[in-house]
């Protein structure tokens, strides 16, 4: 063909694909958000010192979805309107992915498991994982999570000198950190870490403030260079591991680590299951069994094997240590709320001896109705994994419980957005929004679970119409893990102490360290605590 006709059809195929692109993302243009502080950078280096006190104030200006700038002048869709949830997570399936940067970190925590995996590969994934996390499964492991809350409460009792009236002021983050990793050890893989025995360990060295060295406060470099990974095929992407850079470095130590411990493991396990004489009852366990049982091509390869195992570690201690270490704060705050859950546990403990058990079963647990209701309003006020962020596969509309009025003062009820748009699904925004929770929104009131029987017309989330574990096909799939793990938690501490805030009163801020995690406004160096007072109960 004549060059020159070359020419003008390639410029005519590329003019084309900008104006259907500049067509597509007109909607996009038109959603109102706070102004952007530059092109070149957009919001990424906006800072606050709490997580959510910006997005809250940026939802009760723009509305339950608004837009903020990322690097390069892309837009960046903030996203906690129930409809457009309940279309992203539930019902179009897998056509909105984990966001190009999430998979691609994840991946280097984690290796290619189910953090990582999209359409059918995650189907697969999820499929042969679910028997592990049914129901029946995880109240089998009650009396698991019961003797390492009373190993944890032996602990506390050790250092108050089982005096009763006596007081301390302790980091109860710390001790709820290892526990819940000798919790997932014992669990999860049948391995006994003895965190709580102060025994050094590999794996609770490894993941020590991870998120905090690695991913908060990235630097320029970093965040352009993310932007760009949108631009990068998925096979080359694979080989940023390999960069310089303390976030990498930081990764590829984990996760080196984390492997060959996992793999030893993993090995065992198989050939206890392959001889026929595997009776374990633990999560790798289960999934090795379950992965047996599969066809060739279903079946998780050994590098994915090897993933899960470093996924449930990454995914499965801190997030409760925190989510607990949050509860405690706000029942210090809420003494008398406190009070009423140990009548609560006195009573439930009374009928327990009665009929003769030495402890709680699930049913009494469950029976405790203010117990819930404050892990409930707890998840919903502190979500720890306050932000995820999705991408669209395609051209789409997101359809709108509440309106939103676009910059030209449209108001509208469904959004057109073009493919490839990034999306946060903004579970903190979510769970405090005062249509759904009402006035009170943003106070810690647990009776809103008890006397109000549904909140909002739109169900979205796993439990509760939280966002804090996310919602469809991507949702966490240890939730019912660590509701049952929380309550055993629960239970065991109030019935054994008081928490009280200690008479300096730290000034305890919300740090967005990959998770939320509390930090002293006046320590922050010493990296994630919560310091509170601690008395045995009289
Ligand atoms: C309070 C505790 C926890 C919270 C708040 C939490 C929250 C979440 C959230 C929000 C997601 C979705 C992430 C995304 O969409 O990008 C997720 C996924 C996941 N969580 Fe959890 N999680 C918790 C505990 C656990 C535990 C105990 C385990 C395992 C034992 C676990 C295993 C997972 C896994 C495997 C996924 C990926 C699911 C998938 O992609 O299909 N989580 N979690």
């Amino acid at each position: 063909m004549d060059p020159q006709v070359l020419l003008l059809v390639a410029g005519g195929a590329l003019l084309v694909l900008a104006v259907r692109r500049w067509l597509a993302g007109r909607w996009l243009r038109k959603v109102r958000g706070p102004p952007s502080p530059g092109w070149l950078l957009g919001h990424s280096k906006e800072f606050e010192l709490n997580v959510g006190d910006l997005e809250s104030e940026y939802v009760a200006k723009y509305g339950a979805v608004y837009k903020k700038m990322a690097p390069l002048g892309e837009h960046l869709l903030h996203v906690a309107d129930p409809k457009a949830l309940q279309y992203m997570l539930h019902k179009s399936g897998y056509h909105f992915q984990k966001s190009v940067v999430s998979r691609t970190v994840s991946g280097e925590i984690t290796g290619p498991g189910i953090l990582v995996a999209q359409n059918q590969d995650h189907s697969r994934q999820r499929k042969i994982m679910n028997p592990a996390f049914t129901a029946a499964q995880l109240r089998s492991f009650l009396p698991i999570f019961r003797s390492s809350a009373q190993k944890l409460s032996q602990k506390w009792q050790d250092i108050l000198q089982n005096e009763p009236g006596s007081s301390k002021k302790i980091n109860v983050l710390a001790t709820l950190t290892r526990c819940t990793l000798d919790i997932i050890g014992e669990v999860g893989f049948d391995v006994q870490f003895g965190a709580m025995d102060e025994k050094l360990n590999p794996v609770m060295e490894a993941y020590k403030d991870m998120f905090a060295d690695s991913i908060a406060f990235p630097s320029t470099f970093t965040v352009l260079f993310q932007r760009l990974w949108y631009y990068i095929p998925t096979p080359i992407l694979k080989y940023v591991k390999y960069m310089p850079g303390k976030d990498h470095a930081r990764f590829r130590r984990t996760l080196k680590i984390i492997n060959e411990y996992s793999k030893k493991l993993i090995d065992e396990k198989t050939e206890a299951v392959l001889a026929g004489n595997e009776k374990k009852k633990d999560i790798m366990s289960i999934l090795v069994k379950a992965n047996s049982a599969e066809s060739q091509k279903e079946r998780l390869t050994d590098e994915e094997m090897i993933a899960q195992m470093a996924t449930f570690l990454l995914a499965g201690h801190e997030t409760t240590a925190s989510s607990m270490s949050w509860l405690l704060w706000e029942l210090s705050r809420h003494t008398e709320y406190q009070s009423k859950m140990r009548e609560e546990i006195k009573a439930v403990r009374a009928r327990v001896a009665a009929r003769g058990d030495q402890d709680f079963s699930v049913s009494d647990l469950d029976s405790m109705t203010y117990c819930l209701a404050a892990q409930k309003e707890v998840l919903r006020l502190h979500p720890i994994a306050y932000m995820t962020e999705r991408q669209a596969g395609r051209d789409d509309v997101l359809p709108l419980a509440y309106p939103i009025t676009l910059s030209d003062g449209e108001v509208v009820n469904e959004l057109p957005i073009p493919k490839g748009t990034t999306l946060r699904v903004s579970n903190w925004a979510y769970n405090r929004l005062p249509q759904i929770w009402g006035p009170d929104a943003n106070e810690f009131n647990p009776m809103r679970f008890i006397e109000q029987e549904k909140m909002g017309a739109t169900y979205v989330g796993v439990t509760s119409n939280l966002m804090t574990f996310s919602a469809g096909l991507q949702a966490c799939i240890g939730w019912r893990f660590s509701i049952i793990e929380m309550q055993a938690l629960l239970v065991e501490l109030i019935e054994k102490f008081e928490f009280s805030i200690p008479e300096d009163k730290p000034e305890i801020i919300r740090f967005a360290g990959g998770l939320m995690t509390p930090l002293v406004a006046s320590e922050m160096h010493l990296g994630s605590q919560m310091p509170l007072q601690v008395s045995l109960v009289q």
